[in-house]
């Protein structure tokens, strides 16, 4: 996993032209316990699937920036997995991640859902927050479609309790209701400076991490409940097939899904093979869209005894010390 390092990705595009009077442009980051919605946020406002989501916790790994591009700002989303509690060396890594990721960027957005009661994982992350003084804090209730508007009003007052926030605002990334609001109050907290990015660029990871991303999502589809976290997915080799004909690009990918057992291995596969193979046709769908490209797609499931508590192995699997 890279360190950010949003000194070298502040100067500003080479052959940037004039930049409009009080451009605003610069790094957020959402936080907020896992599974609250700050993923599927991050691709609402940037109008694409740059980052995973699914309804198991802790499903983000990796820091996964999105560009949201308006007319008078640039932000650059930085993702970052939930805080919670390490109970893993990789869950160690991922908290120090988020911490020093919170110190770089220049606005943080505080991710709490309008449908459950705060709890002690929201105080947690508040108190944390409240030592972060030079960056403004931007406390956004999320699912608003899922709860009324009395409760969500409730939960708006409840939020503000819990802090000191340079604004407060609901937003729904499922419905959309409040999302361009939400953009607008996100940018109104970024420095003036101009776009650090091209226009139309809407995330910096290679295309090879998020087409791993895509294959581990589709790989935890329907076992999330025996195996939460323990797959892993490495691109091994991704290559376009040479071609003259318009449509019919075509690229070749091989991928490895890393499980921490045998017994696992097994589940992924699935019986004569059936659930892999539903697994390479959900990803393969995915890639597609996302590359604009035919995809042929190989999976091969692999074991790494123990993974997630193996330095060794994070660091094959690209999560290295620093994170
Ligand atoms: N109804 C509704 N569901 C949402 C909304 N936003 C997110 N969800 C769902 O909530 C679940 C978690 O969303 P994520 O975006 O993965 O949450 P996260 O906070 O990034 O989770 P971690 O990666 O675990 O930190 C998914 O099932 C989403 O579909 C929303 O605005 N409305």
């Amino acid at each position: 996993m890279d360190e950010l390092d949003l000194d070298r990705l502040r100067a500003p595009l080479p052959g940037a032209t004039a930049v409009p009077e009080g451009f605003r442009s610069g790094f957020a980051c959402f936080v907020g316990r896992p599974n609250v919605g700050k993923s599927t946020l991050m691709n609402a406002l940037v109008g694409q699937k740059v980052a995973i989501t699914s309804n198991r916790p802790q499903t983000t790994r990796r820091t996964v920036r999105g560009i949201v591009h308006r007319e008078d700002a640039q932000l650059i989303v930085v993702d970052t997995p939930g805080l919670h509690k390490p109970r893993t060396l990789l869950g160690e890594r991922l908290d120090s991640l988020v911490r020093s990721t919170l110190v770089e960027v220049d606005m943080i957005g505080f991710c709490v859902p309008a449908d459950e009661p705060i709890g002690r994982g929201d105080t947690y992350i508040a108190r944390e927050l409240a030592a972060q003084r030079d960056t403004p804090v931007v406390a956004l209730v999320t699912k608003t479609d899922k709860t009324d508007r009395k409760r969500v009003a409730e939960q708006l007052l409840a939020v503000q309790e819990l802090g000191e926030w340079a604004d407060i605002v609901p937003v729904s990334a499922e419905s959309g209701e409040n999302l361009e609001e939400a953009a607008g109050v996100l940018c109104a907290h970024l420095p003036e400076g101009p776009p650090l990015y091209p226009d139309g660029d809407l995330t910096d990871e290679p295309d090879e991490m998020l087409v791993a991303e895509l294959v581990r999502e589709a790989s935890l589809e329907g076992v999330r409940d025996e195996l939460p976290h323990s797959i892993a997915v490495v691109v091994d080799e991704m290559t376009d097939r040479p071609t003259t004909a318009p449509g019919r690009e075509f690229t070749d990918i091989y991928a490895s899904l890393y499980v921490e057992r045998s017994s696992q291995k097994a589940i992924v596969i699935g019986t004569k093979g059936a659930r892999l193979r539903h697994v390479g046709i959900e990803a393969r769908r995915q890639i597609e869209a996302l590359l604009g490209r035919r995809v042929y797609l190989d999976l091969r499931v692999k074991v790494a005894k123990d993974w997630q508590r193996d330095p060794k192995q994070l660091r094959r699997l690209g999560f290295d010390q620093q994170t």
